[in-house]
C-alpha cells in the first residue's frame, strides 16, 4: 500500500534539492501535489514532468498575499490539504560584522517567519478537516553554533522551538507537527568549493544526498510516524554527535 495516498501534500521550496528530491518519492508512494517556489518556468516544467495532478505555484514564501494564493489554489484543485511540508529555505555565511541588518532580517525571514506563516494558514485547514501533518525544514544548525552563519543558525534554532510549540498546542486537534534537522546535504545552498571540506568533517566522510533527506521527509509525512509529533528527526551522518 503506497504511504501517501491520494495525501495531498504542499511542498514549498519543491523544485529543488530536498524539495524536489520528497516530491518524486511522494509522488510515487500516492501523493496529489502542490509545489511553491519562485521560479515559474522551471517550476511548470518540474510540474508537468511530476506529470498526474501536480501543480505549481509560483509564489514568494515571505508574502501573506502570495501565501493565501497558494492555499486558495490547493483548495480549488483539490478540495483539501493534507500535509504542508514547510522546506524552502535561502543559506546564508558570512561574518557577522560583513552582514546587514536587511541581509539578516531576510534570512529569518524566509527562513523562519515564512514557517509561521504557512503553518497558520494550513492549521486552519486542518482544524475544519479534524487532521493534518506539518513537517519544517530546520536543520543540525538549529542545534549548534556555528562562525559566519548567525543569522541562519537563529532561524533554524526558532524552527525547531516553533515546531514544538505548534505540535504541542494542536496535539489534541489531531494535527502533527515535525522538524527535519539535515546535516550538510548535497544540494545547490551548498557553495561547490565548501563540498570537500563539509565531507571531511562529517563522521560518514560525505555529504548526504536530497533522496535520503526525502526518505526521512516521507518518514515524517506518513502514518508511519503516527505517535510523533512536537519533535525532531536529526539526519546529519553523526555531525551533532562530535
Ligand atoms: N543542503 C543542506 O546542507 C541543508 C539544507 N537545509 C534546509 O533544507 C531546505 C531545502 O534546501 P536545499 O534543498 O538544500 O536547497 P535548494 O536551494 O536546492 O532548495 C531551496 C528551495 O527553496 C526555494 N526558495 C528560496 N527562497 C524562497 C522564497 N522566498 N519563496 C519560495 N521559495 C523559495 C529555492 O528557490 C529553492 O528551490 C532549506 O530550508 C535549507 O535551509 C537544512 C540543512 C542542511
Ligand atoms: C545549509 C547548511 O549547511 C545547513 C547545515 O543547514
Amino acid at each position: 500500500m503506497a504511504k501517501l495516498q491520494n495525501k495531498v501534500v504542499v511542498i514549498t521550496g519543491g523544485i529543488s534539492g530536498i524539495g524536489k528530491a520528497s516530491a518524486d518519492l511522494f509522488k510515487e508512494e500516492g501523493a496529489k501535489l502542490v509545489l511553491v517556489d519562485l521560479d515559474e518556468e522551471k517550476g511548470k516544467k518540474v510540474a508537468e514532468e511530476l506529470g498526474g495532478e501536480t501543480i505549481f505555484v509560483q509564489a514568494d514564501v515571505t508574502s501573506e498575499e502570495d501565501a493565501k494564493r497558494v492555499f486558495d489554489k490547493t483548495a480549488e484543485k483539490f478540495g483539501r490539504i493534507d500535509i504542508l511540508f514547510n522546506n524552502a529555505g535561502i543559506g546564508a555565511t558570512k561574518p557577522t560584522h560583513e552582514v546587514s541588518y536587511a541581509e539578516y532580517r531576510k534570512t529569518v525571514n524566509v527562513d523562519l517567519d515564512a514557517v509561521f506563516l504557512f503553518s497558520k494558514l494550513a492549521i486552519d485547514y486542518f482544524r475544519e478537516q479534524g487532521s493534518g501533518n506539518i513537517i519544517n525544514t530546520a536543520s543540525m544548525y538549529g542545534w549548534i553554533g556555528a562562525a559566519g552563519n548567525a543569522a541562519y543558525n537563529a532561524a533554524k534554532g526558532g524552527v525547531i522551538n516553533l515546531t514544538r510549540s505548534l505540535g504541542i498546542e494542536y496535539a489534541k486537534e489531531n494535527i502533527r507537527v515535525n522538524a527535519l534537522c539535515p546535516g550538510f546535504i548535497d544540494t545547490p545552498i551548498i557553495p561547490a568549493e565548501m563540498k570537500q571540506s563539509l565531507s571531511d568533517i562529517t563522521p560518514i566522510g560525505r555529504l548526504g544526498t536530497s533522496e535520503e533527506m526525502a526518505k526521512a521527509a516521507l518518514f515524517l509525512a506518513s502514518d508511519d510516524s503516527s505517535f510523533m509529533t512536537a519533535n525532531t528527526l536529526t539526519v546529519d551522518g553523526g555531525f551533532t554527535a562530535q
